[in-house]
């Protein structure tokens, strides 16, 4: 264990108080406490994405709503540290604050939950599919043109609890947060990653503080996983060049061949007529720095465009 003397202890870790975001802070607390020595605490928030659950998220601010607070706990010395599922995270961080570490993911596949049926394809025709995520409204629609996709918000044991009640066939998760939580015996089914391409970071968590806490920094990049940091900087690459908005529905998912190259999968649709077609796009490329990731996300940005992608960015949804 490295001696990590001059960092002012307690850590305090702002986090939200789903049982998702407690799992992950608990996570990075032990781990802090583990592997770098250093007596952790966590305080819990309600941000104002949790407490707007009944409209769609990409109406009412988007993704940074869970960020916002914690940081602003963090600015007034309260909590030192931030942690987030990754795909939550804004492309850009407000001025002061900076991502340190990327833990090693998750499972970053969708999943299929559902009572009655075993997977996608044993869906009867016109089944209800609950998810509020442009993203996945345009590749289940790209997949199964016939389904009837309904909103469903909340945290994930709220969106269970409305399938269990019966108001959908299935409903579709992250699969990272059902493992986390202990539910991935609710999982009936995997989709591959090239069926339902997953949102840029999904699955990874990011480890957030102020950008001028000195040694702390030092000390948690070292629990930073490179392989995962690489993969998903080409993927947030993506978003940003593409204007990073979450009201646009667009995924972005890296993988490591077996030669050690990264394999960059992208896809976009149209967030107005979810029936126009997926542009998709695959790139490759050797990638040792985080740089050379973020210059195949920023190819592959420009090959949606160059597809006719800026038709499909300028629409709005419905
Ligand atoms: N958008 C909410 C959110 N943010 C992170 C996860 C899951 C865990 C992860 O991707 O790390 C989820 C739930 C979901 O999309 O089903």
């Amino acid at each position: 264990m490295q001696s990590n003397a001059s960092i002012a202890t307690p850590v305090v870790i702002a986090t939200r108080e789903s049982r998702l975001a407690l799992w992950q802070a608990e996570h990075v607390r032990d781990r802090l406490q583990q592997e770098l020595g250093l007596p952790t605490e966590l305080l819990g928030m309600t941000t104002r994405g949790d407490q707007i659950l009944d409209r769609s998220l990409s109406k009412v601010g988007g993704k940074g709503l869970f960020v916002k607070e914690l940081e602003v706990a963090m600015e007034a010395g309260q909590a030192q540290m931030a942690v987030h599922s990754l795909k939550d995270v804004p492309m850009e961080l407000p001025e002061g604050f900076a991502l340190v570490a990327i833990l090693e993911r998750e499972d970053p596949r969708d999943a299929f939950v559902s009572n009655r049926y075993a997977s996608l394809a044993e869906l009867p025709q016109g089944a209800c599919v609950g998810t509020s995520s442009l993203r996945r409204v345009v590749q289940l629609k790209a997949l199964r043109p016939d389904l009837r996709i309904e909103p469903l918000r909340g945290n994930l044991d709220t969106r269970l609890r409305k399938l269990d009640e019966g108001g959908y066939d299935a409903i579709v998760l992250a699969a990272a947060g059902l493992k986390r939580l202990g539910l991935g015996a609710r999982i009936r089914a995997t989709f591959a990653a090239e069926d339902m391409i997953p949102a840029a970071g999904q699955g990874a968590l990011g480890l957030e503080i102020r950008a001028d806490a000195g040694p702390l920094g030092q000390a948690v990049a070292t629990l930073s996983h490179q392989p995962t940091w690489l993969a998903t900087h080409a993927e947030r690459a993506v978003s940003r060049a593409l204007g990073g908005s979450c009201s646009v529905p667009l995924a972005a998912h890296a993988v490591w061949l077996d030669d050690g190259r990264m394999q960059l999968d992208v896809a976009l649709g149209h967030a107005a007529q979810p029936a126009q077609p997926l542009l998709k796009a695959r790139l490759s490329a050797s990638v040792a720095t985080t740089e050379a990731a973020e210059a195949l996300g920023r190819e592959a940005a420009e090959r949606l465009v160059a597809a006719g992608g800026a038709a499909y960015l300028a629409a709005q949804p419905v």
